[in-house]
């Protein structure tokens, strides 16, 4: 069994069931004639995690079940999840799993040795963390070695560093825990720099736990808080802690009576005021969270998109909740509407570094550079949203970044260059964000905000957000 770190220090033990103790089926790997149950999904977890840290693909990417990796898509859903608690768990503490292993080994693995090492780190993971027996960990990464020509030759290192680690973990764990804020020097560096060392230390703290799950509902949250087992957040979002099973056989999903929306995300389409009537165009709207709020907050909404795939998602998404909306497929930096919107919503792509409590890899596939390409890629997008909106028409600029160059400091220097004049939020203007206004009149939410009394219970996703008007 994982261990149970310090709840101050660290999550408890994620359950992810028992392991399966014969394999019969296609997808567990034949090794030296033999079938291995539980292989096939170790060597994907390992294979994922190459593609994470070592060529920086997103991890949703390769576990999406149409267009993911070929090797995760040939396991069946339960392995799926299986692959998936690994790597979120390997993702969310590589640093305290990186010093533990450190501590068994002679000297550091030769930066070459990235299979071996991601070997260590996806069986780790799960003596760690997760609620496997520590003995299967092992032996299938020691049969995942002998199978691999990089690593045969350490199967021997393998089986005895994981071995001392199973054995110490229950003492080594919590120190190690306490040791590092998981977080590469680049994420940290700037999160410090931003907010100060000890709002920075709150925010690392709060991406060592699994981000409940928000809901927004058509109408009646208590109703649905009731239904969904969870409490309704002063900002009307529902939300469920410790959510058992798919969304998708939760009560009102058929009927679509809610969908899944972080209660951060929900706040940046409210903020255009009443926008019963007017003509609102959701210029970067799959998969269509805030889209939904537009239309039923009584707008008639145009959602505008690049991705041809998130749009169907899209499509889908409102089709479920039985709302209809103009769906362009387009570039927005080349989008020609025929006529002018009343009011424009730009939630720009960005390095979702306010996700990480969900996006454990986002640290370790973004880097400072890519946080300064989406900078500016933002400021043309801004550019292009400020002409698609009438003279006097508001414009709601917001991403799901923690970082100022994709927020504070985008916001201040296009005020400066552009034809759009600032609309600052003000105190009670929408209901529950006032604890997120800054003294500019933005809106910054991060995970260390909402305290509601336990970590597993608090937080929201880290989001900026601005109100102009184009200049009439
Ligand atoms: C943060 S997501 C939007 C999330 C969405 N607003 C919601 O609440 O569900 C950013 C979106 O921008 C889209 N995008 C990126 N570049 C774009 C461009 N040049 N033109 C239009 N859409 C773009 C991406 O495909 C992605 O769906």
């Amino acid at each position: 069994m994982g261990a149970q770190p310090d709840r101050a220090q660290g999550p408890m033990v994620v359950s992810v069931g028992a392991p399966r103790r014969t394999g019969s089926r296609d997808q567990d790997h034949r090794d030296g004639g033999e079938f291995v149950a539980g292989l096939a999904a170790r060597k994907a977890a390992a294979r994922l995690l190459a593609a994470v840290i070592d060529a920086r693909t997103p991890l949703d990417g390769l576990t999406d079940h149409e267009n993911g990796h070929p090797q995760y898509k040939a396991l069946d859903l339960r392995d799926r999840g299986l692959v998936r608690a690994i790597l979120v768990t390997a993702l969310r503490f590589r640093m305290t799993i990186v010093g533990l292993l450190a501590r068994r080994l002679e000297k550091p693995l030769p930066p070459n040795a990235t299979a071996l090492s991601h070997i260590l780190h996806v069986a780790a993971a799960q003596i760690l963390f997760l609620d496997i027996p520590d003995s299967a960990a092992v032996d299938l990464a020691v049969t995942h070695a002998k199978s691999d020509p990089r690593t045969q030759r350490f199967s021997g290192l393998v089986n005895g560093v994981l071995r001392t680690l199973a054995r110490a973990k229950e003492t080594e764990l919590p120190a190690a825990l306490a040791a590092t804020d998981e977080a590469p020097e680049w994420f940290s560096d700037r999160l410090k720099a931003t907010y100060g060392a000890d709002k920075a230390k709150q925010i690392l703290a709060a991406h060592r736990y699994e981000a409940p799950v928000d809901f927004s509902v058509r109408a009646d949250p208590a109703l649905w808080a009731e239904k969904l087992g969870g409490i309704v957040l002063p900002t009307g979002t529902v939300r469920v802690e410790n959510l058992a099973g798919a969304v998708t056989d939760l009560p009102g999903f058929a009927e679509g009576a809610w969908w899944v929306q972080d209660a951060a995300a929900s706040l940046p389409a409210r903020l255009f005021g009443d926008v019963s009537g007017l003509r609102v165009a959701d210029l970067c709207a799959a998969p269509g969270g805030k889209t939904a709020q537009l239309i039923l907050a009584g707008a008639r909404v145009t959602a505008v998109d690049t991705s041809k795939n998130r749009l169907a998602r899209l499509a889908q998404n409102l089709d479920r909740l039985g709302l209809s909306a103009e769906i362009v497929q387009a570039d927005l930096l080349k989008y020609e509407p025929a006529e002018l919107f009343d009011a424009v919503l730009l939630d720009a792509p960005c390095s979702s570094t306010g996700t990480v409590r969900r996006h454990p890899d986002v640290p370790w596939t973004k880097t400072a550079a890519d946080v300064e390409k989406l900078a500016d890629l933002q400021r043309r997008l801004l550019t292009r949203a400020v002409t698609l909106v009438r003279p006097g028409g508001r414009i709601v600029f917001s991403n799901c970044s923690l970082d100022p160059l994709e927020g504070e400091d985008l916001h201040r220097a296009f005020l400066n260059e552009t034809t759009a004049v600032d609309d600052p939020l003000r105190q009670g203007e929408v209901a529950g964000i006032d604890p997120f206004l800054t003294a500019q009149g933005t809106l910054r939410t991060t995970p260390a905000d909402l305290d509601l009394g336990t970590p597993e219970r608090s937080g929201l996703d880290g989001f900026f957000a601005a109100r102009m008007r184009r200049a009439l």
